[in-house]
């Protein structure tokens, strides 16, 4: 394991001396379908990074981020969140804490998009209520930012597969959580639509929220990212976005070489 950025201890967590530390993974180990996928892993995550979780399919991607969203028990080793171990935490601190946009989505029942997003802002009801005029501005407005305001009164079954992926985003944005964790968040989107969705993850970023998300492409990574996560097979890399981009450290984890072409946009990650 090699381990870029500085970690903070324990003990600085629980005395609330790293202000700014919203996740702390200590010693965490991960196991899905009887194999070890992370062990001993430590990890911080401050306000303000936004990293990425790179790496080969059925590497561990998935099963990191539901580990850390409390979807998933560890092996071994332990999560918290500023309100402390998130195995005790309750289900309200958990969901203004972190809310987590999964893989694929599901519609059981057919709803307007509008509704659907609408459920973003329970964890800031008081009670059972009808949401207001002001809960539907704000709703609308998070629609737009995803370029989806003109589709409010769609049928959330009748949308595509991109549109569905960032309706799911603008729910998480309402919900507003201090850390958000995105699986593959970019995968049915087109160029165009990476580019801005990226742009908007990185932006919650810099306006003091953390973002973790999966993702298969290096090149975005690469551009919008602050961190990085790279797994392998039995080991992992974590730290700053130029120090864990390496050739070597790529080819390790994904078994292929990378040329690596400078341009004005920054480093392109070629695979060969
Ligand atoms: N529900 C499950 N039951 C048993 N094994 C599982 C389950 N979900 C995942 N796994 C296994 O855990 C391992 C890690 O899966 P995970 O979904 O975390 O990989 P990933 O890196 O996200 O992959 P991908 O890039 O393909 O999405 C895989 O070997 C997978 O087969």
């Amino acid at each position: 394991m090699m381990t870029t950025v500085p970690q903070g201890t324990k003990t600085d967590m629980i005395a609330g001396k790293v202000a700014d530390v919203l996740l702390h993974a200590d010693r965490l180990t991960l196991r899905n379908g009887g194999t070890t996928l992370l062990a001993d892993f430590n990890w911080q995550v401050r306000a303000g990074e936004f990293w990425c979780v790179l790496g080969k399919n059925g590497i561990g991607k998935s099963t990191l981020l539901h580990a850390v969203a409390g979807l998933l028990s560890p092996e071994g080793g332990c999560i918290r969140s500023p309100d402390g171990d998130i195995a005790v935490s309750t289900p309200q601190q958990l969901a203004r804490w972190r809310g987590m946009v999964a893989q694929q989505q599901f519609d059981a029942f057919s709803c307007s998009v509008i509704d659907y997003v609408m459920a973003g802002l329970h964890p800031y009801r008081p009670g059972w209520g009808w949401p207001d005029e002001a809960d539907r501005r704000t709703t609308l407005a998070a629609l737009d930012r995803l370029g989806m305001a003109s589709c409010a009164d769609a049928d959330v079954t009748q949308l595509s597969g991109g549109e569905r992926q960032r309706i799911a985003i603008a729910t998480l944005m309402l919900q507003a959580p201090q850390l958000y964790l995105l699986d593959e968040p970019a995968s049915h989107q087109d160029v165009a639509s990476q580019q801005m969705l990226l742009r908007l993850l990185r932006g919650l970023a810099d306006d003091k929220h953390a973002v973790v998300a999966s993702m298969h492409d290096i090149n975005l990574a690469a551009r919008f990212a602050t961190h990085i996560i790279l797994i392998g097979p039995q080991r992992w890399w974590s730290g700053a976005v130029d120090d864990v981009l390496q050739p070597e450290l790529l080819q390790a984890a994904f078994g292929c070489r990378f040329n690596v072409i400078s341009s004005e946009q920054g480093k392109w990650f070629s695979p060969f």
